[in-house]
């Protein structure tokens, strides 16, 4: 078998063969082989169902994948269990479509969150950050677009944007090699997709770290990410960039021709 153990050759991240079942017999995804290059944002598309969440959790073990390895930071994620996982884990930013926020918690609070994999856990429970965390959150509140105002403000008094502005930002708190987002602009409308996604875009080059992001909206896609991957019946059926996606291409992954019209 080849092996991937070593982001020597560039890449931050290389997935071999990678196959999920949910149920035995019936893979989603069917064999996946990718790499993707330690800067810049890729976009995975393709219609629903397809496995691009299954994909993205099998990343960071969200999903457990049925076979296949998953190569970053020289370790294989998809073998590693326990504490070996745990912090492998804290390497990788992930932002949710619906945010996964406290909804009680300050918007600091939320954001100093990303650093509970770091902190030992009597600090946790008395919400004792260290000084250089709480300074690197307020400097991400304004990273992400947010301002002072929104230091105490509750998770709930937050709008779709904003919530995706935290998220990012707690993600950002991490200081991850690696961010994954799972459909972050799903439930926002199609202006604050916009901002969200050239947000994401631009950290990707600023923070340095790679981005790989699941999104339906294809025009989207095409704006922020430097990549595409096409996916369709869990297997990889286009990956170039924005430009050499034609419309074949997209009936290729979505099918049908009326809806390109
Ligand atoms: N926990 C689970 N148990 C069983 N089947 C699942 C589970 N999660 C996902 N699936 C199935 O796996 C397939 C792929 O789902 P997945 O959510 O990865 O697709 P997707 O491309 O992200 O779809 P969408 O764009 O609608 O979110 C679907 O048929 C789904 O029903």
């Amino acid at each position: 078998m080849m092996n991937f153990e070593s982001p020597a050759d560039g890449s931050a991240l290389r997935i071999h063969n990678l196959v999920k079942e949910y149920r035995a017999g019936q893979p989603v995804l069917k064999g996946i082989n990718l790499e993707v290059a330690p800067s810049g944002v890729t976009a995975i598309i393709g219609p629903s169902g397809t496995g691009k969440s299954t994909l993205i959790r099998c990343i960071n073990r969200l999903v457990d994948p049925t076979s296949g390895e998953v190569w970053f930071d020289g370790q294989d994620l998809a073998a590693l269990k326990g504490a070996q996982l745990r912090l492998a884990r804290r390497k990788i930013g992930m932002v949710f479509q619906e945010y996964n926020l406290v909804e009680r918690l300050s918007v600091i609070e939320n954001i100093l969150c990303g650093r509970l994999g770091y902190a030992p856990l009597w600090r946790v429970w008395l919400r004792r950050f260290l000084p250089e965390d709480v300074e690197r959150a307020f400097t991400l509140i304004e990273r992400v677009g947010l301002d002072e105002s929104f230091v105490r403000r509750r998770a709930d008094q937050l709008s779709g944007g904003q919530r995706q502005r935290v998220g990012i930002a707690r993600a950002l708190m991490q200081r991850p090699r690696l961010m994954l987002a799972d459909e972050p602009t799903s439930s926002l409308d199609p202006r604050t997709s916009t901002e969200i996604m050239d947000l994401l875009s631009e950290l990707a080059e600023r923070e340095r770290v790679p981005v790989v992001i699941n999104i339906h909206n294809v025009d989207l896609a095409r704006r922020c990410a430097g990549r595409i991957i096409g996916l369709a019946n869990g297997a990889v059926v286009f990956d170039g960039p924005p430009e050499a996606l034609e419309h074949a291409h997209l009936v290729e992954i979505y099918g049908g021709e009326g809806w390109l019209q």
